[in-house]
């Protein structure tokens, strides 16, 4: 389970901070999927950001697990993050310089798994996705929405017990959003515990609960 507790960030913009969030609190059970909703620069991909143990905080407490994260160290964090979370931001964050399967890859040898493991694991996933004819494409030749799919693909290819997504559909057509859908709720079967940000009705429709960011706290509406 991930509990934020009294979480409070903010960010200072010349010389003035600017409260995001203030006193959010959430209970997040291992296999349970939410959505997150909210307006743009509502701070959406601050608690993402702050829920991938990537984005310290000024108050507040965040635990996985029962342990407090918020004492991690720098190491224990990336420790968290290799071993339990796959984030698929809005930016994607894919290296253009390598291929499809080099960047679906990458998550993988950071977990020391076997070659031959990797390869049939990409190969599954780039299956499901529809995108096996681009695996051994450069990133910067596919489309946004191809990228999407490599970005998601490398997310959960490593089988993360938390998946966080930053609007995963944002520049799939309708056929190929319903089909990232099915592999989100097939995830989701296996205990995938899954936070996903976004502003379609369709896929929060497929979450368990939808929350909103919403004058810096965080509301349950669903
Ligand atoms: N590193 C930063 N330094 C200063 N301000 C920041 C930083 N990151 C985000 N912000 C500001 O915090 C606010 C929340 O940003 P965030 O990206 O979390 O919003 P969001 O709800 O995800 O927006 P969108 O839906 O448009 O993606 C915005 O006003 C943004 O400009």
């Amino acid at each position: 389970m991930i509990e934020l507790a009294g979480i409070k960030k903010r960010f200072i913009d010349g010389k003035q901070y600017t409260n995001i969030l203030e006193n959010v609190n959430i209970q997040i059970h291992q296999g349970e999927s939410i959505a997150i909703k909210g307006k743009s620069g509502c701070g959406k991909s601050t608690l993402l950001n702050i829920l991938a143990g990537l984005l310290p905080f000024e108050e507040g407490d965040m635990l996985f697990n029962g342990t407090n994260i918020s004492r991690f160290t720098a190491k224990q964090l990336a420790e968290y993050r290799r071993n339990h979370v796959a984030y698929i931001t809005q930016k994607f964050h894919l290296l253009d310089d390598r291929n499809v399967f080099d960047n679906i890859a990458l998550p993988l040898q950071y977990l020391r798994i076997p070659r031959g493991e990797i390869k049939s694991r990409i190969e599954e996933v780039l299956h499901d996705l529809d995108m096996e004819s681009h695996i051994k494409k450069g990133i910067s030749s596919l489309s946004g929405g191809e990228r999407q799919r490599v970005a998601i693909a490398r997310a959960i290819v490593k089988k993360p017990s938390i998946l966080l997504a930053d609007e995963p559909t944002g520049s799939l057509d309708e056929v190929t959003e319903e089909s990232i859908l099915r592999i989100f709720n097939a995830l989701h079967q296996n205990g995938m515990t899954m936070v996903i940000v976004t502003h379609d009705d369709t896929v929060s429709s497929h979450c368990q609960h939808i929350y909103e960011l919403h004058h810096k706290r965080l509301h349950l509406v669903s």
